[in-house]
């Protein structure tokens, strides 16, 4: 396996401002290298892959928009402080998916889920259960960067304050900044617009506000999609810094970012009907290094070798 950094091959589409970029000489290793050598980059140092420690068990998914079955049959285990990487083909239902472990789906008019979701021991689609609370326990960072228009302090500081959390705001502003690896950027403008930082800053930004509520699971909704190479390796080394301390999902459609940064990934594919509606099921889930090196299904293996998809 090659040690040196991988590049970080999404594609530009940033519309936000360049970020200054000291790491393109660590990042910017050669193109076109093998998508195998990339696996595990930016795991070095971490442990060894395991679903020892479960935080959700995902059981019998199926999950609907109206009367479109959008997703079938999904049952899979998540482990703690690993990165799990949702990948697949567009539109087999990843976000879906991924919007299922915090909830998010409930906000979407005709949407509708059977099965279990179970999240340390409880199923979070038990009638008893908070949807604010679970989302507070299980935050979520989405593709676009989504700051409010408001200051990069007040950014941070608004989740804390809505939940009542005690002690001094400053010093949790401070912390959540400095472990989204933006501290040092904005130290000295906390009163500036969040909406003036670069779109990688935003990003980080976002995931200091995710993290500032201290959630148990941080899910991550292609997050680097609109951000440049730069900007994404910086995302990617903070997922790997993060992963000591919280559980991280991530769909990604960069599968170079999936076999770099995650411990174990799930890949979905759409399943066509007989009267030709797409239906999003898993294919195969397993460490990534097995999905990547030596997957069990020949979908998987046409989809990460770019036959299909
Ligand atoms: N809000 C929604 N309302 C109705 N249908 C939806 C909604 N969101 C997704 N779908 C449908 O659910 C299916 C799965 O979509 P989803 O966005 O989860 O897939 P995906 O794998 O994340 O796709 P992509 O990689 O393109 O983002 C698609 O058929 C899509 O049209």
């Amino acid at each position: 396996m090659n040690q040196d950094p991988a590049p970080a091959s999404t594609p530009s589409t940033a519309t936000h401002r360049q970020e200054p970029v000291p790491e393109l000489a660590k990042h910017g290793a050669p193109e076109g290298r093998s998508l195998a050598l990339a696996i595990g980059d930016r795991r070095r140092g971490r442990p060894t892959p395991s679903l020892g420690d479960p935080v959700f068990h995902i059981s019998d998914l199926d999950i609907w928009y109206a009367d479109h079955q959008a997703v079938r049959d999904v049952t899979l285990t998540i482990g703690r402080r690993q990165i799990t990487a949702m990948i697949g083909p567009s539109g087999c239902g990843k976000s879906t998916v991924i919007r299922c472990l915090n909830r998010m789906n409930d906000l979407i008019p005709g949407a509708r889920v059977t099965g279990k979701v179970v999240y340390q021991g409880e199923n979070l689609y038990d009638a008893d259960v908070d949807p604010i609370e679970v989302r507070r326990r299980i935050g979520m960072v989405f593709q676009k960067p989504n700051p409010f228009p408001k200051s990069i302090y007040d950014n941070i500081a608004y989740g804390p304050r809505v939940n009542g959390m005690q002690g001094n705001l400053d010093d949790l502003v401070e912390e959540a900044l400095t472990g989204a690896a933006l501290w040092e950027e904005v130290k000295d403008k906390l009163k500036a617009s969040a909406l003036a930082l670069s779109g990688g800053q935003q990003q980080r930004l976002c995931i200091a506000r995710a993290i500032a509520v201290r959630p148990e699971v941080i899910l991550m909704d292609e997050p680097c999609s609109a951000l440049d190479p730069i900007a994404t390796a910086r995302i990617e080394d903070l997922m790997a810094e993060l992963a000591s301390e919280f559980t991280i999902v991530i769909v990604t459609h960069n599968m170079q970012q999936a076999g770099r940064i995650s411990d174990y990934t799930a890949f979905f594919t759409a399943d066509v009907d007989d009267k030709g509606v797409r239906h999003g099921r898993l294919v195969e889930y397993d460490t990534t290094e097995k999905i990547f090196e030596n997957p069990a299904d020949p979908r998987t293996e046409d989809y990460i070798t770019g036959r299909f998809g």
